[in-house]
Parts: structure tokens; sequence; C-alpha cells
């Protein structure tokens, strides 16, 4: 034997000996050494450089192509996954692999000619760095649907099967490929390396599986192209196809991104430009890009915007990711961050974001998920289709948002608004006690737990045929307009003065169950969420019979401050729909001058209960929103409850009149141009518009 021979034997059982360490038998060596040492035309420094890694990546891709880009582990090969878990450990410590038949030809010089600087930031690209950190908790926050079971999933457990994480990143004339891949090795924490287990294959709600972080400066001539995690262009540098940017503007210094995926797991982002050959651009690790992610979203949302989806967590990664690789500099790019599905792509991204068809929540039977006494479900006549009108988190109680002044206390409430002699049933005794007080000594409640007929009316006579006198002034600047020009507020325009139902509450010596506590006890008839068809969008009908003065539902919400309101409106995006806030101003003027943080307002936009599905309708609406006063007697805070004005059959549409004046455009909440079908509908434009398109 020649001593060429013997080298070259000497240097295939060294080979060997390399991929055994990763767990690789000699029999999968063999053919793929022998067909790399031809593309390399025997250039075995090659093979040899970064302990074997071109070997190595030849090896796990001809597997991959095996697999057929199955990230079904069940189907790998038993060796499968020793491999696996070692590419990892080979990522960290290895340097980029430069094939030029796979790679095309370098945007940088090639491998030997290049400074370590260019190539160290590829291999910041350990995954497992972020292993042993504590995990963070991750917000309880109304999603998108589609998005927010299965990121939930992913976010607290990282031992889902096959949960992988991929980074790859063509650049500089190489490509590493860094992944954490097999399930229980893994443990990173990624908003979006989600994936179903393939058990449980859903097409229609697609889960999430390797997240792939792919420059696109080259289109790979390997078996690999055929893969969505790898391909791209680097446009004249490739022999490979280009490919086009989306948008002209979106070429250049602008990172593109674009998600595909194929298959029911894979997700690839694909960043268009030349970040990542920038020497100045420090790749964030993938791990770190989620976290600080994950941190903004905790830091930021103390409330988190329901048309929040897993899209803009996407592009909010790429900020990240942009950003972070100039954290040394401080620099960033300019240009939009555009993330468009790949052809075949849409159906992964139908219901993230507000106007894209969602896929059928759990909770269709009951969207208070136990909030309530009684269920709450959803119309099964929906198609499916249509988009669910989920994207808030249901609350049977008020809640304050953040800055409303609300005094809860036993103190507050003197003998004269409460019954602490009482016992048993208030309505049962001969006398009205102090808690009837609010209604001239005359409980508001039947026996029957109806509104009291004549209470009902007056209530209603106030409303819908108000007297001047009936209104009410505000004695100094009137919370509303100061709102809209604290410094010169405009003249208080009056509010409505309304009648209060006081209820007995913890001080009272009745029980639960005393004729006097109905609002508080909650919802007991049955309702139902469906999908009107009269361009009124979801509305809400009862599915038994309802008598006069039944109490139906509370309108519940956070509790805002009228600042706060008017803060959210004027931020609020444009393609978000916002619930009709209720302004508790039943008693402002009376309550003397209040602060800032006593004028206050419920909002269920967010957070809510079934209310927030009741449309309006001019004037004659079934129920009516009365004022209640349970745990304060202080009236710049609360309930409004809503009693039906008339007995309502089982399949009728519930409705209130919102008190909106359709034709004050100076008001902070746009009116909606209305359809409630009412012969006293007040929306004049849109009826005198309606009008003259009918004379045309
Ligand atoms: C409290 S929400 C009612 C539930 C809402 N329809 C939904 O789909 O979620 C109020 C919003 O419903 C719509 N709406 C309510 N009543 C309406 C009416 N009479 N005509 C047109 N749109 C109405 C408006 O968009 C309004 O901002």
């Amino acid at each position: 034997m020649s001593q060429e021979q013997q080298d070259i034997k000497m240097k295939v059982a060294m080979a060997y000996r390399a991929m055994q360490k990763l767990g690789v038998g000699k029999h999968r060596v063999k053919p793929v050494l022998r067909r790399i040492l031809d593309e390399y035309d025997h250039h075995w420094e090659h093979i040899e450089a970064e302990s074997y890694r071109a070997l190595a990546d030849a090896i796990f891709e001809a597997q991959d192509s095996q697999e057929g880009c199955s990230t079904d582990n069940n189907n790998a090969p038993p060796v499968a996954q020793g491999p696996r878990e070692k590419r990892l450990k080979l990522s960290e410590d290895a340097m980029p692999s430069y094939n030029p038949r796979r790679d095309g030809p370098p945007c940088q010089p090639p491998l030997e000619n290049r400074t370590p600087v260019e190539k160290k930031p590829l291999f910041e690209q350990s995954v497992p760095a972020a292993t042993n950190k504590p995990k963070k908790p991750v917000p309880t926050l109304p999603r998108a649907p589609g998005s927010s079971s299965k990121s939930r999933g992913a976010e607290t457990t990282n031992k889902s099967k096959g949960e992988d994480l991929a980074v790859a990143l063509p650049c500089t004339g190489g490509r590493s490929v860094v992944r954490c891949s097999g399930g229980t090795s893994c443990q990173s924490k990624s908003l979006i390396s989600l994936r179903e287990p393939k058990t449980e294959p859903k097409p229609e709600q697609p889960g999430f599986g390797h997240l792939a972080v792919v420059h696109q400066s080259y289109v790979l001539d390997s078996p690999t192209n055929s893969h969505p995690n790898f391909h791209g262009s680097c446009k004249g540098k490739t022999k490979g196809k280009e490919k086009k940017s989306p948008k002209p503007e979106d070429q250049g210094l602008s990172t593109n991104l674009e998600i595909a995926a194929t298959g029911e797991v894979n997700l690839s982002f694909i960043c268009q430009n030349e970040l990542l050959c920038d020497p100045k651009f420090q790749l964030p690790s993938i791990e770190a890009v989620c976290q600080d992610v994950e941190e903004r979203c905790l830091a930021s949302c103390k409330l988190l915007d329901p048309t929040f989806s897993l899209l803009n967590v996407f592009k909010e990664m790429c900020h990240r990711f942009s950003e972070l690789g100039y954290t040394s500099q401080q620099q960033r790019r300019n240009g939009n961050i555009n993330i468009a599905p790949a052809p075949g792509a849409q159906h992964l991204f139908d219901g993230l974001s507000g106007s894209s068809p969602t896929p059928r929540p759990h909770y269709l039977d009951d969207i208070s998920r136990g909030e309530e006494l009684v269920q709450i479900s959803i119309a099964s006549d929906v198609g499916s289709h249509e988009e669910y009108p989920f994207q808030f988190h249901y609350i049977a109680r008020n809640i304050p948002y953040q800055n409303a002044y609300i005094s809860i206390s036993l103190a507050r409430i003197g003998d004269d608004s409460c019954c602490s002699d009482c016992y048993d049933d208030c309505l049962q005794k001969p006398f009205a006690c102090a808690c009837a007080s609010e209604t001239a000594g005359v409980f508001a409640y039947t026996k029957e737990g109806l509104l009291r007929a004549e209470f009902l009316d007056a209530c209603m006579t106030m409303l819908r045929e108000p007297k001047l006198s009936d209104n009410i002034y505000c004695k100094e600047a009137c919370p509303l307009e100061r709102v809209k020009n604290d410094k010169q507020p405009e003249k208080c325009k009056g509010h409505l003065m309304r009648k209060f139902i006081k209820e007995c509450w913890a001080k009272c010596g009745c029980k639960r169950q005393c004729g006097n506590r109905i609002v508080q006890r909650g919802i007991t008839c049955s309702l139902q969420v469906f999908k009107t068809g009269e361009q009124k969008g979801w509305g809400l009908r009862t599915m038994e019979d309802l008598p006069k003065g039944k109490f139906v539902c509370e309108y519940v919400g956070e509790i805002l401050t009228n600042i706060e309101l008017y803060d959210r409106q004027m931020g609020s995006r444009g393609n978000a729909r916002h619930t009709y806030p209720v302004l508790l101003d039943a008693d402002w003027s009376t309550e003397g001058v209040l602060k800032d943080e006593e004028a206050l307002c419920l909002d269920a936009t967010y957070y809510g209960n079934v209310a927030r599905f009741i449309n309006h309708r001019c004037f004659d609406g079934n129920l009516i929103g009365i004022p209640v006063e349970i745990e304060t007697p202080d009236h710049h805070y609360y309930h409004l409850a809503f009693f039906t004005t008339r007995d309502v059959s089982a399949m009728e549409e519930l409705t209130w009149d919102y008190g909106i004046e359709f034709d004050d455009d100076k008001h902070p909440i746009k009116a909606f141009p209305c359809k409630c079908g009412s012969r006293y509908c007040r929306d004049r434009k849109r009826l005198t518009k309606a009008r003259s398109r009918k004379l045309l």
C-alpha cells in the first residue's frame, strides 16, 4: 500500500470516528463520504475542516431528504434521534462549511480567505445558550384565533412532541444551520416555535413546526432547495434562480420577510436583504429575539389589544431581529418589514388577523367560560367561515383598568344605605327597609323578581321622552368637555337624570337570595350570541320568553376614566371594532365637581361580558339600561343593568338604545351608520341618503 493510500485510509477512519461520536454509523457515513469526496475533488481539508462539519451536514441533509422533510419523529429511523441532538452541539462550535456546488458562488470571499470576524456572528446562533433561563410567565391575554391555544401550549411546554427550532443562515459565502430538534432535547421557548403533534392532524388549524430564519442570499442548489426553509436569492450573486421581492420599495436595505409553509408544520422566515452580510450586524440568537419579544409583550401589555395577532408577533420578531443585531452600534436599518405568506401558505394566516376567517373556538357552548351561572352559547348556524366574536376576554364583573377611583368600604356605607337589622328576604317584610330609600321607599323589584312596572315605566319615559328638566348640568367644567379641551372646556351639554335602583349588599342583614338582590346575582336567563345578518355584526338574543321587567344582564367592562377612554379611542387602530362604551354619568352633577379619576365609564371592547354583543336600537329597544347602586353609595360608580321593556319572545334579538346622537360630529366616539330598523331611527344622514338613492 502506498503512502498516499495509507494516508487516505487513515483519513477515512478518522472521518468514521468523528461521525461515530455524533452517533452516525459507518454504513451511513460511507456513501455520503464517497459522494462529497467527489464533490470536493478529494480535497480532504474541506471535509476535515470544523470537525468534519461538511460531512456531518451532508449526512443530515441526506437523512432529511430521505425523511422527505417529515418532522414526524415517529417516521424517523431509530438512529435519527442521536445525530439530531448532536447536530445542535456541532452547530455551536463548528464553522460553516462552504460547498461551492451546493452554495453557489460566495457573496464574500470563500471560507479560507475570510477573516474570523466575518464568520463569528454566524456561530453565535447557539440555541441552547438560553435553555437554562427561568421560564417567563406568558401573559394570558386575548389572542387572535388560532394563535391562542397553540401559543400558550408552546410557551408553557417545551416537551411537546417534536418541537423544533431551526435557524439556517446562508451568508458570507457559507451556510450555517443551527437546529434544535428532536422534541425533548430542545428547551427553547419561542412564541412561534410551535407544532401540533402529528398524531392529531388538523389541516384547517395548522400547527407550527420549524421556525427557520433563512438569509435570502442564495438559492441553494442542493436537495434542501426543495424545502421551504431553504430558499432565497441574492441578486446578481448567485447562479440560482432569482427571487423577486414582493414590492420594489421593500428591496435594498429594508428587511423583507416571507413566511412560507408546506406540509402542516413548517414556517420559514426569509430575510431578503443584505442584513446578514453586513459585518456590523451581529446576528442575535433566535432565543434572544424570542425572549426580547416576550419581554416587550409583558412590559407593554397590561392589557393586550384583542387584535393581537401572531402575524404582528412575527413582525415584531423581525424588528427585534434586525435591532438586536445592532445593539453594540445602536444602529438600525431603515425600511419596512414586510411579511407575506408565500403561495399556498395563506391558510396558516387565516384567523391570525382581524379580517380573516377564524377557526371555531372550543368554547362555543359557553363564551363566558363558566364565569356566569348559565351558559352563553354562540349560535351553531354560523357558517364555518364566519369570524367568531371571541377576541375579547370574558369577565362577569366590572374591573378597573388603571386610574379609575372607586372606593368600596364598609365604613363608607352609612346606616341609611344598608339594612343591617334585616334578615332573610327584605321584600317579604311589611315595611320597606333603608335599601328602598333610593326608590322613594318602595323596592324597585317585585316579589316575582321583576322590575316594578311603575318604576320601569318612569325610567322608560325619562329616556324616551325626556323633559328639559330631566337634564342636569355639571356645575363646573363637565368631565366630558374637559377631556375634549382641558384648558377651555365648553359648557356642559347636560346629562340625562336617571333613576337608580339600590340593592341590598354585604352590610345588610338579609340573605343572598333576598328579593332586593337581583343584578348582583348575575344572569339567569338563557342567552345566545348570534350573527344578525343585518349589517350589525353579532347580536344577542334570548332563548326563552322573557316577561316585561326581567333582568337580563349587566353591562360589564373595564372601568375607565374618561381620559383613559379618550386616549384609547384616539389610539385605537381604525380596523378595531369597538363596542360602544357606557358613560357612568347618571349622577355627575349631584356628585359635585368630579375629579378626572372619578368621571368613569365602562368599556367592554377588550374585557367584557355578554352585553358587549347587544346592538343598538333607536328609541324602542326591548331592553333598558338602569343604574344600580350596589357596593358604594358614591354614584360616580354604579352598575348598568338591562331589563326588558316589554315581553320578549324566545329567539328575539335583544337591543337597547345607546343614546347616540348620530348628528353629533364632535362626539369623541364616532357613531356607526345605524341599521336598527326602528321606525324612530335617529340616523337621519343615513335615512336621507337612502331616500335620495331611492329617488334617483
Ligand atoms: C356593543 S357592539 C354590539 C355587538 C356588535 N354588533 C358585534 O358584532 O360585536 C356595538 C357595535 O355594533 C354595531 N352596531 C350596534 N348596533 C348597530 C346598529 N343599530 N346598526 C349598525 N351597527 C350597529 C356597531 O358597529 C357598534 O359599534
